[in-house]
């Protein structure tokens, strides 16, 4: 079959979309890494699969795809490009959506200006939820990382966070310490691994090594993550404007068991087709 897709991007997090309403999709790994590879196939950080909601109080399903094949649980980035596509293709004009996804219901709304409001929902805080095994609830927890100690904020958006704070995030060794905590054994699942520079309390840089996929130019859940973890170490304000390499976020959090807000932009680049 020839597949109908979209490449689009929130700030370079890219993504290859399909829409799995009007095609028939079932994807293996190894296709889902193919389509990933940015050699051999169309090249993605995550690929998204927009299907029918399985829940009658939601609108769609949003499944989502590491580059390395694993599906995950959720995907912030993704979440905007979502709203834009589904209007783009005619699947809906409704500005206002609930879609399921593997790590629960998000509520999606198109601003005016084109921006795209995720109510991401609450970040789960209890270890198992995360999960990290540790013996409780922290705002800050040590990791040994190859015999040196690390201080950590460790959290669920749906998919798990651990956040490191650093005093410079130009010369901090993503490539080498990102991987190192991303398949660390008190991570049962992987975790993503953001490193977070705190400019003012209202204002950070953020760089995330994202699992199964690697560094990426910006990661949604990743700021919500961050915000949370500096608002539980008492650092930041309820508001504030996340910096990634791709561009910024604004992340909302008026903190424990309120949902985690982000605004942000969702771009599409081209449509496609790819025999399979
Ligand atoms: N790598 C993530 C999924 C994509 C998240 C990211 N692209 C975002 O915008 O939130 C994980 O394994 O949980």
């Amino acid at each position: 079959m020839n597949l109908r897709f979209t490449k689009m991007h929130g700030l370079g997090n890219d993504f290859v979309v399909i829409d799995a309403v009007n095609q028939s999709v079932a994807l293996s790994p190894d296709q889902v890494r193919w389509l990933a590879d940015r050699h051999r196939g169309i090249g993605c950080d995550q690929l998204l699969l927009v299907e029918p909601a399985s829940d009658s109080a939601a609108d769609f399903r949003y499944r989502i795809y590491n580059a390395d094949g694993g599906e995950v649980e959720q995907c912030g980035n993704g979440a905007r490009c979502f709203m834009r596509f589904v209007h783009d293709q005619g699947l809906t004009d409704r500005r206002a959506l609930t879609v399921q996804t593997l790590g629960g219901p998000i509520e999606l709304q198109l601003e005016d200006d084109g921006q795209v409001t995720v109510d991401m929902g609450p970040p789960r805080l209890e270890p198992a939820a995360i999960p990290f095994q540790a013996p409780a609830r922290a705002s800050v927890y040590p990791i040994e990382v190859d015999g040196q100690e690390y201080r950590i904020g460790a959290l669920s958006m749906g998919n798990p966070h651990a956040v490191l704070t650093v005093e410079d995030i130009e010369r901090t060794p993503v490539a080498e310490l990102g991987p190192r905590i991303e398949h660390h054994p008190r991570f049962p699942n992987r975790v993503n691994v953001g490193f977070m520079q705190i400019l003012a309390s209202n204002h950070i840089r953020l760089r995330v090594h994202e699992r199964g996929a690697g560094e990426t130019c910006a990661c949604g859940t990743g700021a919500c993550a961050a915000v949370v973890a500096g608002r539980l170490q008492g650092r930041l304000d309820e508001r504030v404007r996340v910096s990634l390499p791709g561009g910024d976020l604004v992340i909302s959090w008026p903190g424990e068991n309120a949902s985690v807000f982000m605004t942000g932009p969702a771009v599409s680049v081209f449509e496609g087709t790819i025999p399979l």
